[in-house]
């Protein structure tokens, strides 16, 4: 029997979508206000889950407090209130879109978790936009 749980976090963080083999016309143009050259910010909404078997003796498929800890200090410690393209290593060479964002929070987690249990992530990046991925 699989279960999935999953814990639901969120960072503040600015960022502006560029593509540095394109002009900043070319950036605007594909980009709009995303590629606003002072940046601007999103309340980020992440959903983290896990899926698999519960353990026979807690029932627990991973301890949820575990799960709040782990994504604070991978993810909300380097990434809350910062600018995204300037004060972070992970998308100093990546363009910090959604989807990007979500491929590297999956990536943070995936080394400290267990092999059996399936790891996805959603991010909201605005009340209406949203992004999955499963690895
Ligand atoms: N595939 C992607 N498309 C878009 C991304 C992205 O990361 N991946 N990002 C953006 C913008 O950064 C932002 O998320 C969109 O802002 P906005 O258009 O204002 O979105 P809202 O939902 O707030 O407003 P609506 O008016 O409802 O669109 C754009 N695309």
């Amino acid at each position: 029997m699989n279960v999935t749980v999953g814990r639901v976090e969120s960072f503040n963080a600015a960022h502006r979508l560029y593509n540095p083999a394109w002009s900043d016309e070319q950036n605007v143009a594909f980009f709009g206000p995303c590629s606003n050259a002072n940046y601007h910010g999103h309340n980020y909404v992440l959903t983290v889950r896990l899926t698999g078997a519960p353990d026979a003796a807690t029932g627990y498929v991973y301890d949820l407090k575990d799960l709040s800890r782990l994504i604070k200090r991978e993810i909300l410690d380097t990434f809350d209130h910062r600018n995204l393209n300037l004060d972070t290593e992970d998308f100093r060479q990546l363009n910090p879109t959604a989807e990007n964002i979500a491929r590297v929070c999956w990536q943070r987690l995936r080394p400290h978790l267990a092999p059996h249990l399936a790891l996805s992530v959603t991010l909201h990046e605005t009340d209406r936009n949203f992004v999955e991925y499963h690895g």
